[in-house]
């Protein structure tokens, strides 16, 4: 058993405090506002991102981050991923030196273009033992309510990985270890993006054909992009690419999905942000991905096209026209 701090307490932050609860361990869960933190520790229950669901006991939420982080072996990360670095900055000197940081986060920093882990690294001067980053199918609500799901751990170092994997396996969550950070990060980055558009499909009414046609070549671009910065391809076929894309691009649960539908149905996103707190990571991501799929030199159309209808530069109609209209290529380039 050991002392973890989970940053953030939104969704995911909460619901894998349970998964650290039930698999033993202490868990210091750090939220901004004092009537989350009170509600979880005299209720136990987040009422404002998980209403309903009983938390267990050994959850202990604060809003002062000296006190979540103390002692803490295992700093667990769960805050959007355009705020994380001014986090760190804000608290990342209380992270004890030999504590390990798992992003769960799933994005790409505007404007310097970094993965999550990259951020940590930079931000912390952390090396990459002590960087792990946790991703798959996994909707924060159905891994609250311990629904049987696996994920992936992973670490460039492997034994870090190993011990982690170890430290999180609960009768309902099986994680499976990886060292492909970079395949791991893009996966989970670019399905919000993907699962933006497949709500799209939703929102116009299409059915099954056309939202299956939009998830595969999206896990193609996702493959290409990731192939040219060094991801192994595999990693694209198992949970933190086709696993998660497939959980994103078929759940009522999923933001990115959802969002993406009310685009279809003609709500702005100005509308659709201002009805919930709640962060839809593929809108902003969209961006940072169109830039580095250019940087790189690689084709992204969805990805493109769902960047232009965020900035308001496209309809819905015309981001699935564009795309079933582009010029005829082989399926494998
Ligand atoms: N919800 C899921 O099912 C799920 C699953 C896997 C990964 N993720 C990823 O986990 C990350 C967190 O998502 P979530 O679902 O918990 O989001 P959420 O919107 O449910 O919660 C976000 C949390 O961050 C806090 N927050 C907002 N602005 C902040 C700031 N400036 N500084 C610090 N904290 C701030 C909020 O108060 C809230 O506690 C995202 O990158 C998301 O893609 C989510
Ligand atoms: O609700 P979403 O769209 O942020 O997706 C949540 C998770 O990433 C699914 O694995």
């Amino acid at each position: 058993m050991v002392t973890a701090a989970v940053m953030g307490a939104g969704s995911w932050g909460t619901a894998f405090s349970i998964v650290l609860a039930d698999a033993g361990h202490d868990v210091h869960l750090w939220g901004r506002r004092d009537e989350t933190c009170a509600n979880i520790n005299e209720r136990h229950e987040n009422t404002e991102y998980l209403p309903g669901q009983e938390l267990p006991g050994t959850i202990r939420a604060t809003t002062d981050p000296a006190e979540a982080l103390a002692d803490a072996a295992i700093v667990v990360l769960a805050v959007p991923s355009q705020t994380l670095r001014a986090n760190l900055e804000s608290w990342g000197h209380l992270i004890e030196p030999s504590a390990v940081m798992v992003s769960l986060m799933k994005g790409v920093e505007l404007g310097s273009h970094m993965r999550m882990s990259e951020v940590i690294a930079e931000a912390t001067g952390a090396g990459p033992e002590r960087i792990a980053v946790i991703t798959g199918p996994n909707l924060a609500k159905e891994i609250a309510r311990r629904e049987p799901a696996a994920a992936v751990v992973a670490c460039e170092d492997e034994s870090v990985a190993l011990q982690l994997q170890k430290y999180l396996h609960t009768p309902a969550f099986r994680p499976y270890t990886n060292t492909d950070l970079v395949g791991c990060e893009l996966g989970g980055t670019v399905k919000n993006i993907i699962g933006l558009a497949v709500g799209v499909c939703d929102g116009l009414g299409f059915g099954d054909n056309t939202k299956a046609s939009v998830i595969t070549r999206g896990l193609a671009e996702t493959a290409r992009l990731g192939m040219a910065m060094g991801a192994d391809p595999m990693t694209f076929m198992g949970l933190a690419g086709l696993g998660d894309l497939v959980a994103t691009c078929s759940s009522p649960l999923s933001r990115n999905r959802t969002f993406g539908e009310k685009l279809g149905r003609g709500m702005t996103v100005e509308e659709i942000t201002s009805q919930t707190r709640q962060v839809a990571e593929g809108v902003k991501s969209c961006v940072s991905v169109a830039e580095l799929s250019a940087m790189h030199g690689v084709e992204m159309p969805i990805v493109e096209h769902v960047r232009a209808l965020v900035d308001g530069n496209m309809t819905p109609t015309e981001l699935v026209n564009a795309l079933i209209s582009r010029s005829a290529k082989p399926e494998t380039r």
